[in-house]
């Protein structure tokens, strides 16, 4: 007995050393991911560069399309017997939740990860779903278009921006992801490909946004483009109070043909700075701040500067704007490499950051993830603009993390699951990082978050994690032609509802 207490109190000290270099000492393991990040990026460079020479996408698209209605026709052919999902697996996704239905649905392998078709007569772009937003803006830039706003983490596929949602700087002009998008091509249930836009089918147009891979395969979307100009002029306006920062807002916010980007970080409830820009064709070289070069502080801690130095500008290249919190990951990388915003780190292995927030979730540790799920947050609440200054406040009151990404957008009056009354401007607030409060509990924390978003009729992000109940889900997700969707499209069998993808109990 004696010897097994000894050796259980051996084991778990040895297992609190483990976990205590786990967690402290993650940096070390972290920056052995970095050369496997960039030869991954490498090979899937070379790989889409010769795709996009040689121009196979657009014929090849067909047959891969016509390989996922197979599939589908396979899964009905051996009796539909559990649910569909795609086959990519959750460490590829960019929320921090593994899926756990992944394990037991039938996996349809959706590999389309082309540029189809750049029309800019039309003005649009056609893309397969698993294109991602960096390989996107390196496709379109050079060529004088971009996306009217480029969510800005390099690995966000089109497909999960178009299911899930995307929301960036020109959103207040633009809305949401959807809003820029013009008609998708889906495979539904019974094996059929179908194209859809507003006018073809309105009702499977509306709610296919937000439906997360629920009505159907999503296999090629037709998104906006716009002409792209060469630089940024961001101007920056530190904020000396919530009440000031609210002011600035509005003010933006009554004019918002002038700016095209607008965003504002708070550093403590307090003390933020508010941004705001235009794209430009001309740079004035002694104001020009390549911010995307790798040995460029992260550009949040540049933006804090903001707050010492007082107001200013300066012109920055337009793809560095669109990647500017992909090499610190927000503000999570101080996290994961403490001293990866240190000038001597940045000389030295700032060209292979980021690691690829893929590898990142396939070598967590179970301390690692532990860590994450007690002492953790990453939450995305949209609340309309009203409620900003009460928003931050509660925030305070609740986490108190900082900085906070404060970013607006149109939400207008359309069906589908966001369905408000009126055109409306909203918020959304992004909540990443440690919280400081001590009374965080995941839970009971999140559940009053829940709560108050609900209050303010607002949305919560669906990447990230939800305990609210089925009830409650459905009260804030307007499902009158969701759930109208699915009896038509006979998607019962063939997909869960978006509830039972989300919910806590079907993420560890
Ligand atoms: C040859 C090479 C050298 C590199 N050297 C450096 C370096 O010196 N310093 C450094 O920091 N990083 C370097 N990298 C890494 C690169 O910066 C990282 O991969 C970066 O994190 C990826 O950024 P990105 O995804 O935004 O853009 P990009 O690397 O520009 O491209 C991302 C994706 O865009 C797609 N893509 C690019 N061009 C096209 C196109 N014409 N058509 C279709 N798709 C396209 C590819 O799928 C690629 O995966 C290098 C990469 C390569 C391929
Ligand atoms: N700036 C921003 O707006 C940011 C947004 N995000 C969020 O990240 C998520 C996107 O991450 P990403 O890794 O790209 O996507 P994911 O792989 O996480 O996909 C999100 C959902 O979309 C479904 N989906 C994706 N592709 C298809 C398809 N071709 N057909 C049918 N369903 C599909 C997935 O279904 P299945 O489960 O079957 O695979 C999944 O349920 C979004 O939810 C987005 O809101 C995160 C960070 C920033
Ligand atoms: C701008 C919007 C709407 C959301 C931004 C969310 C991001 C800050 C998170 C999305 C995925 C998150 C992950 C991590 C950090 C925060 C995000 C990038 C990790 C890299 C944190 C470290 C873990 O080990 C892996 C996580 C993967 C997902």
């Amino acid at each position: 007995m004696a010897v097994q207490k000894a050796a259980a109190a051996s084991s778990s000290g040895f297992d609190a050393v483990v976990e205590h270099i786990l967690i402290h000492y993650r940096w070390a393991f972290v920056i052995l991911l970095l050369p496997i990040s960039l030869v991954y990026d490498v090979l899937l460079y070379v790989r889409s560069w010769v795709v996009f020479q040689l121009s196979s996408a657009p014929h090849k698209h067909g047959s891969k399309v016509e390989n996922v209605a197979k599939q589908v026709r396979q899964w009905r052919a051996e009796g539909a017997r559990q649910p569909m999902c795609t086959a990519r697996p959750s460490w590829q996704t960019m929320s921090f939740r593994r899926a756990k239905y992944k394990k037991t649905m039938f996996a349809v392998n959706v590999n389309l990860v082309d540029i189809l078709d750049l029309n800019t007569e039309r003005r649009t772009v056609r893309v397969e779903p698993l294109v991602t937003m960096g390989q996107l803006t390196a496709t379109l830039d050079p060529l004088g278009w971009t996306l009217p706003f480029v969510p800005e983490l390099d690995d966000l596929t089109v497909g999960g921006l178009v299911m899930g949602t995307g929301v960036e700087t020109s959103s207040h002009k633009y809305g949401l992801f959807q809003h820029i998008c013009v008609a998708y091509e889906l495979v539904l249930a019974d094996g059929s490909i179908v194209q859809v836009t507003k006018e073809s089918d309105p009702d499977l147009f509306y709610s296919v946004p937000w439906s997360y891979g629920t009505l159907g395969f999503l296999t090629a979307v037709e998104i906006k483009i716009v002409p792209a100009l060469r630089f940024v002029k961001l101007q920056y306006e530190p904020v000396r109070s919530l009440e000031e920062a609210d002011t600035v807002l509005r003010k933006h916010l009554d004019h918002p043909e002038e700016n095209e980007f607008i965003e504002a970080l708070m550093f403590s409830k307090d003390e933020g700075v508010v941004m705001t820009g235009n794209m430009v064709s001309c740079a004035d070289w002694g104001k020009l701040n390549e911010i995307g070069r790798c040995h460029k502080p992260w550009f949040f801690e540049h933006v804090r500067s903001f707050l010492r130095s007082g107001p200013g500008f300066e012109y920055i290249p337009l793809r560095d704007y669109q990647h500017r919190h992909t090499r610190s990951f927000f503000w999570e990388m101080k996290e994961i490499i403490p001293f990866g915003n240190n000038p001597l780190f940045r000389y030295l292995f700032g060209w292979m950051t980021p690691p690829k927030v893929s590898l990142l979730k396939l070598t967590q540790t179970q301390a690692v993830k532990k860590l994450y799920e007690s002492n953790h947050i990453i939450q995305d609440m949209l609340v309309p603009i009203e409620k900003f200054k009460e928003s931050v406040l509660f925030f305070d009151k609740e986490v108190a993390v900082y900085p906070l990404w404060l970013c607006p957008f149109r939400l207008p009056s359309e069906p589908g699951m966001l369905r408000v009354p009126k055109d409306a401007m909203y918020l959304d607030i992004g909540v990443y990082g440690v919280p400081t409060r001590k009374d965080f509990d995941p839970k009971e924390t999140t559940r009053r978050i829940e709560a108050f978003v609900a209050k303010a009729k607002g949305f919560q992000m669906l990447y990230a994690d939800t305990y609210t109940t089925r009830d409650e889900f459905r009260q804030m997700f307007d499902h009158s032609l969701y759930d109208k969707m699915r009896a038509r499209l006979k998607c019962e069998k063939a997909f869960p509802e978006v509830y039972d993808k989300v919910c806590r109990k079907a993420r560890d």
